[in-house]
């Protein structure tokens, strides 16, 4: 595995305990005569606040992996765990976000977002004022009250990243969340997803196909192999704290940049 991870001075992120552990992972479907190998021997910590785009060939398991990471489907193989705790199921404790939001078209975007907090019978107060604090974090404020199916793309967007994190998830699983807006409300969306990742800390487990959403959102990239998917490298990248730390996004215009953006590419398209 090509792991430039080992060869950081300034991994803070491993000072911590792992978040998430994957222990040889492997999925087929349909065990059997149709059997499909999705995912093989995967192996990989999660540490706490590391935001992880995870890129690969079209098929090669990336879903496969987010869905066992999210509790919808079990591994055939090796293990899973959160905290120490092995994933069995779904629950809080992991929020996911898709490309298509799952909301409530007829409902209000207050209620869509009051949902999980409904479900966990949080007081009305609370949920009252988490509501509010959510709508204002994803810039919804003023649309609190409009139905889902007058909202654009990237608002709807908006609602399903806030229904998310209202339940206070330990981690966000992203599965190509902005893979269907427009390319202005792409860079908008990445702004804010950038932005609620420093200011909560929450760790973010992405899937994308664009090498440079991944480049200016990460903190580590992972590379898959083709089906069935292997991880073939774990990169370290520095961008996204860059136009953080330094409020501009002049790093993006680097050779560093550019050496990185090719180096994926050959990675994935070599295969
Ligand atoms: N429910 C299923 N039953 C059988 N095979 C499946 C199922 N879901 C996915 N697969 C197969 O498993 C492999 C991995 O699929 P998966 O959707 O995880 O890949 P992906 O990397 O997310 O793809 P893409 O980039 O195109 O979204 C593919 O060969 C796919 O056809």
């Amino acid at each position: 595995m090509d792991n430039e991870q080992n060869k950081t001075v300034e991994n803070f992120f491993e000072a911590a305990n792992e978040l998430i552990s994957m222990e040889n992972v492997s999925l087929v479907y349909d065990k059997g005569a149709g059997a499909v190998p999705a995912i093989d021997n995967i192996n990989v910590n999660i540490y706490p606040g590391e935001f992880v785009c995870v890129m690969g060939p079209s098929g090669c398991g990336k879903s496969t992996l987010l869905n066992i990471l999210a509790g919808f489907i079990p591994p055939t193989g090796g293990t899973v765990k959160l905290n120490q705790t092995e994933i069995k199921g779904i629950d809080w404790h992991r929020g996911v976000v898709f490309q298509q939001p799952p909301l409530y078209e007829w409902y209000s975007v207050r209620k869509n977002i009051a949902f999980g907090p409904m479900m966990k019978k949080v007081p009305k107060s609370k949920i009252r004022e988490e509501v509010s604090t959510y709508l204002e974090k994803v810039g919804l404020t003023e649309f609190a009250d409009k139905k889902v199916y007058e909202l654009s793309g990237g608002m709807k967007q908006r609602a399903a990243i806030a229904s998310a994190l209202i339940n206070n998830p330990e981690i966000l699983l992203m599965d190509e969340p902005f893979g269907a807006l427009d390319a202005l409300t792409r860079e908008q969306m990445q702004g804010l997803i950038r932005k609620i990742w420093w200011s909560s800390g929450k760790t973010i487990f992405f899937i994308t196909h664009d090498v440079d959403e991944a480049l200016l959102l990460a903190t580590r990239i992972l590379v898959m192999s083709k089906h069935p998917g292997k991880i073939i490298a774990d990169l370290p990248v520095h961008f996204t704290k860059d136009i953080v730390t330094e409020n501009s996004d002049d790093t993006r215009y680097t050779e560093s940049f550019h050496q990185k953006r090719k180096h994926i590419l050959q990675l994935i398209n070599e295969q």
